[in-house]
């Protein structure tokens, strides 16, 4: 297992206007789970064939625990992927397709089959093991590729680009449990690209997101929940996603379009570009009192929740409409202030309280 570094790694394909990627810092540590996830077009791919070796970058450096592998190709960086689509040999045993990476690193033939029964239980291949490739269905052939990627324990890192897309959408729950139970037995650095949210959320322990070539917040699942650096995680993590309401900020207060005033956990100084209130839809609730005067547009019942479709200051937001709560005639909306956040142009603006506390540290 390695720990990644990027140093001012960019790239721009030959010919193209804009970057594929922005120029970044960044490490990814020893044994982390990692998604890489973003709409499509955002550069997870571009990144991942960079860590790869599949192709090199046109700036910076990467560093595999320290060593400079920039130029090095896919096959000096002892690195497993698996990709969105099988790649099994139909001719041989399912066994004998995930013994091959051991084999061909010469991995005694003992220790090779303690391996591959250990795979394939935790992937439900068990039953499989004798075989041929050919005679199984697409879920189970990208198991097999699964495998393959996971076999071998003495990898600098093991690449997963969308491993899920043929995987039958029942399988998919299943699968990603199963890697994250296969990460904590076997702690390798594994990359995950995927354009979605759950599978990102389950898999990880850091979630990497990427936006039009930029990685615009690495986090925790509870990070991008709790403080979403920018409004697209904001919006991309949760559902439904954060709201995000224009307004002018005033010392600790933010002034709404229609003049209707929240009250801030923190103060700003002045602030550039956009601004925005942003407050996720569980943490802005109907209220029979008090609270902003708002115009309810319609009710979603969820099952377990009731999202309260509103408009405030002629803005459209989602808020939570508490358990027994009747719908009410005049509907009002409370924010939960500790989970009120500004944005300016989009991106996650300090308050006071934040910078006084940053300054104090080391
Ligand atoms: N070989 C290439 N030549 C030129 N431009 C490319 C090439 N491959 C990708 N791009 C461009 O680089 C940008 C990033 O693409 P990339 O495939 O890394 O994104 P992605 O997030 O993986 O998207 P997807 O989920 O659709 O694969 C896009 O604008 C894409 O059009």
């Amino acid at each position: 297992m390695a720990r990644i570094a990027f140093e001012a790694l960019g790239h721009r394909y030959a010919g193209a206007t804009l970057p594929a990627l922005k120029p970044m810092d960044m490490v990814w540590e020893h044994a982390g789970a990692y998604a890489l996830l973003g709409p499509s077009g955002c550069g997870k791919t571009t990144l991942l064939n960079i860590v790869s070796g599949l192709l090199r970058p046109s700036e910076g450096r990467v560093l595999f625990d320290g060593a400079d592998v920039t130029a090095l190709p896919t096959e000096r960086r002892n690195v497993a992927q698996v990709f969105q689509f099988p790649v099994v040999y139909d001719t041989m045993t399912v066994r004998e397709n995930l013994a091959f990476p051991l084999r061909n690193r010469g991995v005694p033939a003992a220790a090779a089959r303690t391996r591959v029964e250990r795979v394939a239980a935790l992937l439900g291949l068990t039953a499989r093991l004798d075989r041929r490739a050919r005679n199984l269905g697409a879920d189970e052939k990208q198991k097999i590729s699964l495998g393959r990627g996971l076999v071998r324990d003495d990898v600098a890192a093991i690449l997963f680009d969308e491993p899920l897309t043929v995987i039958d959408p029942h399988l998919k729950w299943e699968l990603r449990s199963r890697l994250k139970e296969l990460h904590r037995q076997v702690p390798t650095t594994m990359i995950y690209v995927t354009h979605d949210q759950t599978e990102a959320l389950t898999f990880a322990d850091r979630v990497v997101v990427m936006l039009d070539g930029e990685v615009v917040q690495i986090g925790t699942p509870e990070a991008l929940f709790e403080h979403p650096a920018h409004r697209f995680v904001g919006h991309f993590i949760g559902s439904p996603g954060m709201n995000f309401l224009p307004c002018a900020i005033s010392g600790r207060e933010a002034v709404l379009p229609g003049g209707q005033r929240v009250a801030l956990p923190r103060a700003y100084g002045p602030l550039a570009g956009t601004v925005e209130l942003g407050i996720r839809p569980e943490f802005a609730t109907m209220v029979a009192e008090g609270g902003l005067a708002a115009r309810l547009r319609r009710v979603e019942d969820l099952g377990r929740r009731r999202i309260a479709r509103l408009e405030l200051d002629g803005v459209p937001v989602a808020a939570t409409l508490p358990e027994g709560m009747p719908v009410p005639a005049e509907p009002r909306l409370a924010f939960d202030p500790a989970r009120l956040h500004v944005y300016a142009d989009g991106r996650l603006a300090r308050g006071e309280a934040a910078r006084d506390a940053r300054e104090a540290g080391p």
